[in-house]
């Protein structure tokens, strides 16, 4: 039998660090390297000890985790894929720590220096871990396409703690609607005395109450509508999807990857 993975989880008492320790625990390909938080208080999750985040790089030479889930934000993620390429003597004499996350909210420079981290070290990064919302991903574009002309508008609901807005997911779907058709602008939310432009795309986002998370393309146009929803009940398919994208990267050579590498293995 082959050696579990062993899975370094930062972020691990945040929403989704929790579900990350418990997808972990379900299967038997994979283990909990360490797991780690800013301010440990003494606290398990899961039966998994919490350890100071201050401890990550030192945790990374001593444990020598295959890989590292994180989801945590984007400063302390780029801290965190920086110390899994400084780990990394990129010969034989150390584990290559490969680097999955979910953290959503990186802005254009961030989103660089993680594609430069994925020149040492393979790195996979996605807005979203459902697979679902891959297949959304899919078949997005081949809808714009049938329907030209068409008003395009993107509704996105999440809890009332979420911090970046749009969602990761609504700007992935944004450039996958961008790219098979012609349009103008993006407006985010709307308000004001003008009709919509023909080509621009509206963006609404809500955040409300305990919402885990919503993503609706409405197309509209010639006295008919499509809606494309993704709907996800439960954050523990997004801690699976990073699992299992996690066990597939192990051992994968430096590189970007995303997460429809995963489903298409
Ligand atoms: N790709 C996907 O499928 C999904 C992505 N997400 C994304 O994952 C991220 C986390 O979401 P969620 O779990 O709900 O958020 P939470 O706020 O519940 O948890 C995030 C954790 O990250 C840690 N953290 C935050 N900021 C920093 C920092 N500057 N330095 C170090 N640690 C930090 C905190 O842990 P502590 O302070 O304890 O160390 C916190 O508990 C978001 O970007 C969200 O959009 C969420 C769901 C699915
Ligand atoms: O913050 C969340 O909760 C989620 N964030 C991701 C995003 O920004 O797209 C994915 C999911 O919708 C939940």
């Amino acid at each position: 039998m082959t050696e579990p993975t062993r899975i370094g989880v930062t972020g691990a008492t945040g929403r989704m660090g929790r579900e990350v320790i418990a997808a972990i625990a379900d299967r038997e390909d994979c283990a909990v390297s360490f797991a780690v938080n800013r301010e440990p208080d003494g606290e398990t999750v899961d039966g998994v000890g919490i350890e100071p985040a201050a401890e990550f790089d030192s945790l990374l030479t001593s444990r020598e985790p295959d890989v590292v889930i994180d989801f945590t934000g984007p400063e302390s993620a780029l801290e965190y894929v920086q110390a899994c390429t400084d780990a990394d003597a990129g010969d034989d004499t150390t584990t290559t720590t490969a680097f999955v996350t979910g953290t959503t909210g990186f802005t254009d420079d961030q989103q660089a220096v993680l594609e430069s981290a994925a020149e040492s070290i393979p790195v996979l990064h996605a807005p979203n871990f459902a697979r679902g919302v891959q297949a959304l991903v899919n078949v997005v574009g081949d809808a714009v396409q049938n329907l030209p002309g068409y008003d395009v508008e993107l509704v996105e609901a999440h809890h009332n703690a979420k911090r970046d807005a749009p969602s990761g997911t609504a700007n992935r779907l944004l450039d996958e609607i961008e790219a098979n058709g012609e349009f103008g602008d993006r407006t985010h939310g709307r308000e004001g005395e003008a009709p919509r432009e023909e080509d621009e795309i509206g963006v609404h986002a809500i955040r409300a109450g305990n919402v885990t998370g919503e993503h609706e393309i409405i197309l509209a146009g010639n006295h008919e509508e499509v809606r494309l929803t993704h709907r996800a009940e439960d954050r523990g398919v997004f801690a699976a999807g990073a699992v299992d994208a996690a066990v597939w990267i192990a051992g994968a050579k430096a590189g970007s990857y995303d997460f429809a590498d995963v489903i298409d293995a």
